[in-house]
Parts: structure tokens; sequence; C-alpha cells
């Protein structure tokens, strides 16, 4: 497969650097382009590798085209590439939040296939979660995105109406987990671990929870009834959370997250 990343920044580089980094999915040219390349250099010498600012080049010479640019900056890029696009060749992978397949379709007509897709930057470590949806060519098409996103972690194909949604859950999600991380080893440390420590303690234990549930498929409260022992520290703990309002703050935060991807 020959993949072009239009847009190589923080998103687009978690998705190339998990691409190059596994070992079962073979592509046979990773076109990476962005505006200032430098921070890409370092890849410049790797076999079927190509970094350039060149838009209309890396999609001559690609199939997939993924395309991660900021959403002001859509508009231009699928302009500049239009007269590049074959609508026999060309799949166009969107990550770009908050903007619709009709309005891609409206830029570069309906015939091209178009995937809206939304990962996160886990891609980078293997561990994103990828939301899919794409207009009817996109949606026969989609076992190419699906390929692609599922060597860079897990992939659910969703309406696409649920797309901003995903991006708050999973996306934004990674920030919103990092900050839970953070909160707990800054708990441990206060209780007396070393910073390191802590955030070992911390990161571990966020990961064993997350196993459990993917592991034995079972809800959330079965585990946490598990771990509650009767008049024990653990429900004292998780009441107080409760009380000041852990779960609610989580959920306000989720909604007022989506209400302003609305206004981007
Ligand atoms: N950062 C994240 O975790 C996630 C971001 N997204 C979405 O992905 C998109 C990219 O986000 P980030 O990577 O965070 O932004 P970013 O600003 O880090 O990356 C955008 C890149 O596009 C490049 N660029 C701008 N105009 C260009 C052009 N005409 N041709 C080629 N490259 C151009 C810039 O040089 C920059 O490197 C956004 O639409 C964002 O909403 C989606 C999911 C997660
Ligand atoms: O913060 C943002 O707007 C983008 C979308 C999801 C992650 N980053």
């Amino acid at each position: 497969m020959k993949i072009a990343i239009l847009g190589t920044g923080n998103l687009g580089y978690s998705i190339a650097m998990g691409i190059l980094t596994q070992d079962d999915f073979k592509v046979k040219n990773l076109y990476l382009t962005k505006r200032n390349i430098d921070s890409l250099k370092k890849w410049d010498k790797l076999p079927n590798i190509k970094i350039s600012t060149d838009n209309k080049k890396a999609v001559r010479f690609s199939d997939v085209i993924i395309i991660a640019v900021q959403p002001k900056q859509l508009q231009s890029v699928l302009e500049e590439i239009k007269p590049q696009l074959n609508a026999k060749r060309h799949t166009i992978i969107s990550v770009v939040t908050g903007r619709k397949i009709e309005e891609i379709e409206s830029i570069v007509g309906h015939g091209i296939s178009i995937v809206r897709s939304m990962p996160n930057t886990a891609a980078s470590v293997g561990q994103s979660m990828t939301c899919l949806s794409g207009n009817e060519k996109g949606m026969e098409n989609v076992e190419t995105a699906k390929s692609i996103f599922n060597s860079v972690g897990q992939t659910m194909c969703i309406d696409e109406k649920l797309m901003q949604a995903a991006t708050v859950i999973c996306a934004s999600g990674i920030a919103f987990w990092m900050r839970l991380i953070r909160a707990t080893t800054q708990g441990a440390v206060q209780l007396g671990f070393d910073a390191e420590e802590a955030q070992e303690l911390s990161m571990q234990t966020a990961l064993g929870a997350a196993s459990l549930l993917i592991k034995s498929g079972s809800h959330p409260e079965q585990e946490i009834d598990k771990v509650t022992t009767p008049s024990g520290c653990t429900i004292e703990g998780l009441n107080e959370m409760e009380h000041q309002g852990l779960s609610s703050s989580l959920i306000r935060g989720l909604v007022t997250s989506f209400e302003k991807i609305n206004q981007i």
C-alpha cells in the first residue's frame, strides 16, 4: 500500500510512527508532508519514506491519502490536491476534527472514496482507538482504512453523526486519562512515594484496570465490588471522590468538550 500523510504534525506523526514501528503491516511507500519538514528529516534516510512540502506530489505517488491538518487548513489542502485525485485510485482518509464527509465531497466531488476517521496519539505505540465512517464509496473501501488503523490499534465503524462524540471520548480522551494518571501520581507522592515510583504505580494500575475489563468482558462495577471490602478503605475513598463530584465532573467535561467541537 502506498500511503501519504498530508500534515505530519502531532497526530500525523503519531500515525506515521505507529505504521513504521509495527511488524505485520507492509507499507510500500509512506509519503509525509508538512510545511516545515525539519522535524521529519531523521526519517529521510529510511527506505520507502519520502519527506516533502509538496502535497500534490505526495498524492501522485500514493493510493491512500491521510489528511491530518488543522480544520481551518482543510479546504485549501483539498483544493490544492483536487486536480491530482483519481476516483479509481485514491481513498481520502480525513482525521480532521469536526469536518463532515459532505464538506469534503463538496470540494473534491462525490466520486471519490472518503473515509472520515478519528484516531488518537496512542497510534504511535500501536494502541489507538480509531473510529471510522465513510461515504458510499468510502465504505466499499473501508477495509483499507481498517487495515491501516488496525495496524496501530483497534478500530470501530460508527455512524458519522457520532464522530464528534468519538472525538471527545477517544482523541481528547488521551488528555483526560493523562490528567487522571497525573492526579493519582500526585496523590501517591503525597502518600510517600517518590515521583518516578508514583507514576509507575499509577500507570500500571490504570493499565491493569483497563486490561481487566478488556480481557474479562465484565462491567466496571463488578470489578469495583471485588475491590471494595465492606467498611474498608476503598469504599471510603471512592465515596469521598463521588461526594466531590468525580463521575459528574468527568461527564460534564466530556459534554463541554463535545459542545466546543460544534464551534470548531
Ligand atoms: N492531536 C490529536 O491528538 C488529534 C488531532 N486530531 C485532528 O487532527 C488534525 C491535526 O491535528 P494535530 O496533529 O494536533 O495538528 P498539528 O498542528 O500538530 O499538525 C498539523 C500539521 O499540518 C501541517 N500543515 C498545515 N498546512 C499544511 C499544508 N498546506 N500542507 C501540508 N501540511 C500542512 C502543519 O505544518 C502541521 O505540522 C486536526 O484536524 C485535529 O483536530 C484528531 C484526533 C486527535
Ligand atoms: O483538541 C482538539 O481540538 C483536537 C481534537 C481531538 C484532539 N485534539
